[in-house]
């Protein structure tokens, strides 16, 4: 390599997190800001003008914004480290230069930002062979299957239970072109290192539930994925790739240019502050179980007494069942 390496910067990069120390930032979130900058060989992708040549910069952001949404860390420095463990994780990455900015950070004078730089590097041959360094997923491609448990059974993505997860995710949109946000959701999915869609379900036109009155109908579908996250963190992942599409949560059930929720995931039960399973609502909603019912009409979901009941029958049911019909057209999965 020449002495001034080649490099990819991506810069600016917005993302709502919820780390810090104190309670309100754990509860209310704040705008965090990073910069990245990856040096790398662009020569060969120069060459072939291939994306597989080099680092994608979309998934990339599509991994940073899951990790500055994701699992909430006390201090900048932890979540800088993440971010650049993840980006030596993209192949052909040599070194990263983050700078993660925290602007609304709770210090009680003026200021313009507060931030951390850190810089870190491949490990050396002698390290890369004896001494496994945590966290880092062994330098998976953006677009590759699932990744294989890293050393110790631990995943780059930090779950220590090394079976894959079965998950559920509903999707729906009813701004903009729906269509093309739902493709272009399936398409991030399938594009995310540690997330393989396994099946698609039709696409459905179903009249709004809730929210403000006179908002256009949404297009709905299903999306059953497999992956070794774990449901917090796929929970992120869906943040991020809805905060991409543009989505901004301003309105509660206001109309949308994506919304991606986890519905079910293998069975597994959870209710903290960040994540409910499964769904507490898809039990009621057609637009969520029509769709699910394509990929899987065997499914069930607990009723309030914790028995399961057939996914079919529930949807039969549903209140918004009559204002649900198929659009005919399709989600593809190439
Ligand atoms: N199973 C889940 N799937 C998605 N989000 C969940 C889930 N459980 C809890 N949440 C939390 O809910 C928030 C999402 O709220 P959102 O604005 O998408 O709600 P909504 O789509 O308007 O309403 P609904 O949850 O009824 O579909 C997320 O930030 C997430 O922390
Ligand atoms: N028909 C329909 N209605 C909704 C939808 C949706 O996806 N489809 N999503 C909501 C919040 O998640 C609220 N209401």
């Amino acid at each position: 390599m020449s002495a001034v390496p080649d490099r990819i910067s991506l810069t600016g990069l917005a993302a709502r997190g919820f780390h810090g120390v104190f309670e309100r930032e754990r509860r209310e979130g704040q705008e965090f800001l990073a910069d990245i900058h990856l040096e790398v060989d662009a020569g060969k992708a120069a060459a072939t003008d291939d994306l597989a040549d080099t680092v994608d910069y979309g998934a990339l952001a599509g991994r940073a914004v899951e990790i500055i949404g994701g699992e909430p860390a006390d201090l900048i420095e932890t979540v800088a480290e993440r971010l650049a463990d993840a980006a030596l994780s993209f192949r052909g990455v040599r070194a990263v230069d983050v700078e993660l900015h925290k602007p609304q950070a709770p210090i009680p004078h003026a200021f313009r930002d507060v931030s951390v730089r850190i810089r870190r590097e491949q490990p050396g041959p002698q390290e890369a062979a004896g001494t496994p360094r945590i966290g880092q997923n062994g330098g998976g491609a953006p677009g590759s299957a699932a990744a294989a448990p890293g050393p110790g059974g631990t995943t780059a993505a930090g779950r220590t239970d090394a079976a894959p997860l079965e998950a559920i995710i509903a999707l729906g949109a009813n701004l903009g072109d729906p269509h093309a946000a739902l493709q272009a959701a399936v398409d991030a999915l399938r594009l995310h290192p540690h997330i393989d869609v396994t099946a698609v379900s039709g696409v459905y036109r179903t009249a709004p539930v809730g929210g403000v009155p006179d908002q256009p109908d949404f297009l709905n579908a299903a999306a059953a994925v497999r992956t070794v996250l774990s449901p917090h963190e796929l929970l992120a992942a869906l943040l991020g790739i809805e905060a991409m599409a543009g989505r901004r949560r301003e309105v509660h059930h206001g109309p949308r240019l994506l919304d991606l929720d986890l519905i079910a995931a293998g069975g597994i039960r959870i209710d903290d502050d960040r994540l409910t399973l499964p769904h507490p609502r898809a039990r009621e909603r057609a637009f969520v179980l029509v769709p699910w019912a394509d990929i899987d009409a065997g499914a069930t979901l607990p009723d309030p007494h914790g028995r399961p009941r057939p996914i079919t029958e529930l949807a039969a049911a549903a209140p918004d069942r009559p204002g649900l019909r198929a659009d005919g057209t399709r989600l593809v999965l190439d």
